[in-house]
């Protein structure tokens, strides 16, 4: 069996529906240039999306991996998050490679947002869906003339069955950022990561694979050149705060983003890239 990719609509947005000769699924957005579905071939999707998300064209959708450029959350004057993730993508190139998927998405700076941000960027996010992984590569080049700062991340919503069931390994050790306690900066001592309160943490410099067990099911998170890794679950009171997340659903997902935080400089026509790694496990 071919692979079939699908133009479509999702919720009245334009989307490509994709499925694998192998079996895998995938629906990405291109507002946003976002994948809001990723189901590995024979198993089950492992991404959040919620169903309250506006779907409207101008607000960021709430879930799958929304990206992030070229402001990370609110570290800046920015909209939170940048300026991408709410802005309309356009597919660039579609091919089959081995049974698998390979989607390259792309967003330019324009009028609007030089007038919010005065610098000339131009961002390819490269899709691979097959198999039991999923790989995102987001590509980001200064194609003006002077150099400029950036934050950037791929903010993925994963999906479990009960997030006070699910363990997030690999975090032992490492210094985090703590944003519900004002920023203080702690060292991880946990040999995993049990969510049962709100959770919202900069990881800095986190290069060793995570492993999530989502009540047996198992997910290995990779990424290469994002130097951090953010944690974020807002719980019940955070979650009711959000008009566009069902009250209940922070206890469906977790976040767990590949992210630079810290701005990284880019000269003129330089480029930069990070990847993440989704990989279904036994
Ligand atoms: O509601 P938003 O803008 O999508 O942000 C969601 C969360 O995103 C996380 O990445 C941040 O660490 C949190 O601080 C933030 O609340």
């Amino acid at each position: 069996m071919k692979s079939l990719i699908t133009q479509t609509t999702f919720h009245g947005l334009p989307a490509i529906q994709v499925r694998t000769a192998d079996g895998a699924e995938a629906t990405v957005s291109l507002f946003g240039g976002q994948v809001l579905h990723w189901q590995p071939a024979g198993g089950r999707p492992w991404l959040y999306l919620s169903e309250q998300s506006a779907f409207d064209g101008k607000h960021a959708i709430r879930g799958g991996v929304p990206v992030c450029f070229p402001q990370f959350a609110a570290q800046g004057d920015l909209p939170r998050h940048g300026l991408v993730r709410t802005r309309p993508w356009r597919l660039i190139d579609q091919r089959e490679v081995d049974k698998q998927v390979m989607l390259t998405l792309g967003i330019d700076s324009d009028d609007d947002t030089l007038a919010l941000w005065p610098h000339l960027f131009a961002l390819e996010l490269t899709i691979n869906i097959g198999g039991a992984r999923l790989d995102m590569e987001l590509e980001i080049t200064n194609t003006g003339p002077d150099a400029f700062g950036f934050s950037a991340a791929l903010h993925t919503y994963l999906r479990v069955g009960e997030v006070e069931m699910a363990e997030l390994h690999g975090l032992k050790g490492l210094r985090y950022a703590d944003a519900c306690d004002g920023g203080t900066i702690k060292t991880d001592p946990m040999d995993m990561l049990r969510v049962d309160d709100p959770v919202d943490r900069i990881y800095a410099d986190a290069r060793r694979p995570l492993l999530l067990d989502d009540s047996g099911r198992h997910l290995q998170i990779e990424k290469e050149n994002f130097p951090d890794v953010v944690v974020w679950n807002p719980w019940e009171a955070g979650a009711a705060a959000l008009a566009d997340l069902p009250d209940r659903d922070f206890r469906r997902m977790l976040c767990v983003e590949a992210a630079a935080t810290a701005p990284i400089m880019l000269a003129a026509d330089a480029q930069w890239w990070g990847r993440q790694s989704l990989i279904v496990g036994d």
